[in-house]
């Protein structure tokens, strides 16, 4: 589903659904989303209490303006029914179906999904899918999954499941998911919804994850899934636009506002073409220079 106005959504952080305190507090530390966990952080003698627990939050703690998505259990498990129809019930912004290995696991968590909006007089369309992607099968069929409903607004990989899954394991060049990245960053443009990285497993190792990030920032990735708030920043850093790309992205505007003004949709700028694709990546730049605090809404550099 191409989404009327683009989200960002440079983070998303794991919350372990099992874990109160850091409930309460995941809204303070300014990820773009919160992903409450009910899977693979919750162990199977809490998967209950998780999702009450999660259920709770979603009623009581305020977590401004980041977007509410709760990764629940898998669809082959006793636990999925249960998950789904309380999320939906707490009005849940997104939910993230793991191990997503085809297009009818979609359609059969969209019909569980709708089946709970109207249990619970939610609006029809409001719960909006995502799927995770772990495993080879899921990225030979990430163009169907992509595309297996309108409620769909992003693809994630998963590269611990999914290394796994391949025999192999995380290497500090990530070869091993060069493959995947860019089928799923492939497929998640052509569905027109979010492309997201996967997690970076060292808190420690804060030059590794800015590598990793400048990586999956050059070929076009929306974001990483992340597991601490320590990783928040050094994302939003890498996303963050220079000076220079701001001031760039500006004069296109002004450029490209002009030429509309002519009845043209092309114009030069200091001797380069500035058309329809460059506008739309100035309008990019600008959205994350306001987003990463750099200028105010009226296009103002803030004074650090
Ligand atoms: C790793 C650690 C235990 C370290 O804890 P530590 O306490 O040592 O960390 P500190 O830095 O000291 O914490 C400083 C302050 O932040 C608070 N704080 C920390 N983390 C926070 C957080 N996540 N949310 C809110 N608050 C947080 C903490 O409570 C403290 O608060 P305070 O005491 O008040 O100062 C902790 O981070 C953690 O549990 N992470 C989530 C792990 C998780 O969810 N794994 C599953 C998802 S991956 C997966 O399943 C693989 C995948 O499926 C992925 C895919 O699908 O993409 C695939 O296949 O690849
Ligand atoms: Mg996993």
């Amino acid at each position: 589903m191409a989404e009327t106005e683009e989200r960002l959504r440079r983070t998303m952080m794991f919350v372990p659904g099992n874990n109160p305190a850091m409930l309460k507090d995941a809204g303070i530390y300014g990820a773009d989303a919160i992903m409450f966990d009910l899977e693979d952080a919750v162990s199977l003698a809490e998967k209950d209490a998780a999702r009450d627990l999660v259920y709770e939050a979603l009623q009581t703690v305020d977590y401004g303006d980041a977007e509410k998505v709760v990764r629940v259990n898998g669809t082959d498990t006793p636990f999925y029914k249960d998950d789904v129809r309380a999320m939906v019930k707490a009005g849940i912004d997104v939910i993230r179906l793991p191990k997503t290995e085809s297009a009818q696991m979609i359609q059969e968590l969209e019909k569980d999904v709708a089946a709970a909006e109207k249990e619970f007089d939610r609006t029809a369309g409001s719960t909006h899918l995502m799927a995770a992607i772990e495993s080879a099968k899921g990225v030979v069929n990430a163009v169907p999954i992509a595309t297996a409903s309108q409620r769909m607004i992003g693809i994630a990989l998963s590269a611990e499941d999914y290394t796994t899954d391949l025999k192999t394991h995380r290497y500090p060049d990530g070869r091993e998911l060069e493959y995947a990245r860019n089928v799923i960053l492939q497929a998640a443009r052509a569905a027109g919804i979010a492309a997201f990285d996967t997690v970076f497993t060292d808190l420690d190792d804060e030059a590794g994850l800015q590598r990793e990030t400048e990586y999956i920032h050059q070929l076009g990735f929306d974001g990483k899934s992340v597991i601490n708030p320590r990783q928040i920043s050094v994302i939003n850093a890498v996303y963050a636009p220079t000076k220079r790309e701001i001031q760039t992205a500006q004069m296109v505007m002004a450029a490209i506002d002009e030429a509309h003004e002519k009845g043209s949709g092309v114009i030069a700028l200091n001797g380069q073409m500035v058309d329809r694709p460059v506008a739309m990546r100035a309008q990019r730049v600008i959205k994350l220079a306001k987003a990463s605090h750099l200028i105010d809404e009226e296009g103002t550099f803030v004074e650090k």
